[in-house]
């Protein structure tokens, strides 16, 4: 009786990895950028999470980069040292004391993410844009605005992520970039991740947020857009309808597919094991952006 049980729980696990053999194929050796949003770093259970499905889709032959946030934390602490958080369409408003706050969040963030790959068993190296020379920014100005030390991305060294990645490293990367006087400059996350996504020419780009996906009314969660064209996603950005975080995101989306990015998504990263749902399923979860509609 023992053993028939046994066999049943051997078949269905067998099957379930038998089901997942066509997206392994599909995906093998695909450069994979996740964007780990810190809205979706809630507790330590919830990042092994992530961290586990990570390793799964390397240990499968897939080459994922980690691109990650820390906002509500950098917020925390910017509180502590007694200011208001300040945000301009997502973005924070940075002074200098709040650029040290962000660096030093960001760089615990960081490590802890990659203290938690080593658990799972996979190599990673934590790095922010200074290390290797791997991002540099130009400032950006939003509306014209100026918000301080907030960069884009000018450009990725992808020869030292390629290095890393052929010596089977996962790279963890925080948003932080040097401008052409290096100084050190906060770039969203979101930002990082498609300049990321794009000079490494991926695959496919994941968003990693607390929401399930972009609603047509966020407030009450109502209307999930399963998929979504670009030209959807501006009318969305224009009337209004995405605000706050979600405007770097879509935004980041659609550069990401103008410029050639295949597939692009974004999930929440608070559901148990969301990218193998995503990876590993037909349909997937969350809000799939595509060029052109589907019908
Ligand atoms: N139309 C929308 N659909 C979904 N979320 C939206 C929308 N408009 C604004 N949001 C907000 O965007 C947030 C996600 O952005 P953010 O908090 O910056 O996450 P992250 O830390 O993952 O970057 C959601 O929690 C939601 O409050
Ligand atoms: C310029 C800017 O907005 N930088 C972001 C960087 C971190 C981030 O983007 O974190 P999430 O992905 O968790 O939102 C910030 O300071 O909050």
């Amino acid at each position: 009786m023992e053993i028939n049980k046994n066999v049943d729980e051997i078949m269905t696990k067998a099957n379930t990895l038998i089901e997942a053999l066509p997206y392994i194929r599909r995906f093998n050796g695909a450069t994979i950028i996740v964007k780990y949003g810190g809205s979706a770093m809630l507790d330590d259970k919830l990042k092994m999470n992530v961290i586990k499905d990570v390793a799964l889709l390397k240990l499968v032959g897939m080459r994922p980069i980690i691109v990650h946030g820390g906002g509500k934390e950098i917020s925390k602490w910017v509180k502590l040292s007694g200011k208001e958080p300040e945000f301009y369409n997502g973005l924070r408003v940075t002074d200098k004391e709040t650029m040290n706050i962000a660096e030093m969040v960001l760089n615990k963030v960081n490590k802890e993410l990659v203290g938690l790959m080593q658990k799972m068993g996979v190599n990673a190296v934590g790095l922010c844009g200074k290390d290797g020379n791997m991002i540099r920014v130009n400032k950006k100005m939003p509306d014209g605005k100026d918000i301080g030390f907030v960069g884009e991305v000018a450009s990725v060294n992808t020869n030292l992520l390629n290095t890393l990645m052929d010596n089977d490293f996962i790279p963890v990367i925080a948003p932080i970039g040097l401008d052409d006087e290096f100084n050190a400059y906060n770039i969203n996350a979101d930002d990082a991740a498609c300049g990321v996504a794009k000079a490494m020419e991926a695959e496919k780009l994941v968003f990693l947020t607390d929401i399930e996906g972009v609603f047509i009314d966020p407030a009450n969660k109502k209307t999930l857009i399963s998929e979504m064209d670009i030209k959807t996603a501006k009318e969305f950005i224009e009337n209004g309808v995405v605000g706050g975080g979600m405007l770097p995101k879509l935004n980041n989306c659609i550069d990401a597919i103008e410029q050639g990015v295949s597939r692009v998504h974004i999930l929440d990263g608070r559901v148990a094991h969301c990218l193998l749902l995503e990876f590993f399923t037909e349909k997937g979860i969350g809000t799939a952006i595509l060029k052109e509609p589907l019908f």
